[in-house]
């Protein structure tokens, strides 16, 4: 697959002598759904305002399209739609002014037949003619969407999109993101919730303190990374794990009245079977049983914590 974003050796320090971003090296396929996690002050934001040209990139080079980003702005920019963090509209303007107005100043011809679609898909139709100030705040965040998508972006770049909106709209977001993706779009996404990423990704990115820690498929990460536990709820509980059961990666957990054992659903040799034998051997008899996949989340958490 092509890259349509190639950020090479880009580092950023801000004014304040804050290096908010080292070295990145990040190519972004075709079409893909790209999701960059990362805690506050990572460096997500820096890196999406470089790319779209709202912030000076300081040393290396970022293409979008194949055009570079300081060369040819225009260009690379007309590529791109955005959905910043925060909301900047003029909200004395009608919400069918304003995307009228954001297409036309990336020089594109007026399709008003696109626009309308644009506005239904958004659920903003009824509300063409309502000025910005008059909407809900999710209504203008879906405004925020509509304009970033008004110039036909093949690239769209969503800063948090979901961060405080409703579980309706975040729904909404979600099946927008998959309908433009289902149209080539490429869709660059930032995000704390890791349950997000997890549900809309293709790839995923982890950035901490300025630096590109990870990328990876979602699934391969979740194969390569993902532990399973199985929990056994003891009919009797215990107060330490026993001795004879020490060389078990085993914990005691809800008080001594279950033992949970990490194991890597990817062996074929997990110790189950020589687990539950030597249960049976010492006496540790259990009432029930379930195993559970590590979320996202955990890996997520973990690479954090191990890396700091
Ligand atoms: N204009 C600026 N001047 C100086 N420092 C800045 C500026 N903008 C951001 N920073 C600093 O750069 C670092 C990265 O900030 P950035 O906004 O890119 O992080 P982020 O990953 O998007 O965080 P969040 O998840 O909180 O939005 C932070 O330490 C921040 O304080």
């Amino acid at each position: 697959m092509a890259s349509v974003i190639a950020v090479e050796n880009l580092s950023k320090t801000y004014a304040s002598g804050h290096p908010a971003l080292k070295n990145i090296n990040l190519d972004i396929q075709q079409g893909e759904i790209f999701a960059l996690l990362g805690p506050n002050g990572a460096g997500k934001t820096t890196l999406i305002s470089i790319i779209c040209g709202i912030v000076n990139p300081g040393a290396g080079q970022v293409r979008v399209g194949g055009f570079d980003i300081k060369a040819d702005y225009r260009a690379a920019r007309s590529q791109i739609g955005l959905v910043p963090q925060e909301l900047v509209n003029d909200v004395f303007e009608t919400v069918w002014a304003t995307i009228k107005f954001s297409r036309g100043l990336f020089g594109k011809k007026p399709d008003p037949a696109y626009l309308e679609r644009l506005l239904r898909d958004l659920s903003l139709w009824d509300k063409r003619d309502a000025k910005i100030f008059e909407l809900s705040g999710g209504m203008k965040r879906r405004v925020m969407i509509a304009k970033a998508l008004s110039h036909e972006p093949s690239i769209l770049f969503l800063d948090e999109p979901t961060a405080g909106v409703d579980v309706e709209l975040r729904r909404d977001m979600w099946n927008m993101v998959r309908g433009l993706r289902e149209r080539g779009v490429t869709i660059i996404l930032t995000t704390h919730y890791i349950e997000e990423a997890e549900e809309m990704a293709d790839r995923i990115g982890v950035i901490r303190q300025g630096e590109i820690i990870l990328v990876e498929d979602k699934a391969a990460l979740m194969h390569k990374l993902g532990k399973k536990q199985l929990t056994l709820q003891l009919k009797q509980p215990l107060s330490s794990v026993p001795v004879e059961l020490a060389g078990y990666p085993l914990e005691l957990a809800d008080e001594g009245h279950a033992l949970v054992f990490t194991f890597d659903a990817q062996r074929e040799h997990t110790g189950i079977a020589e687990l539950l034998k030597d249960l049976d051997r010492y006496g540790v008899d259990f009432k029930d049983l379930q195993s559970s996949q590590s979320s996202l989340e955990d890996i997520f958490v973990n690479l954090v914590r191990t890396r700091a």
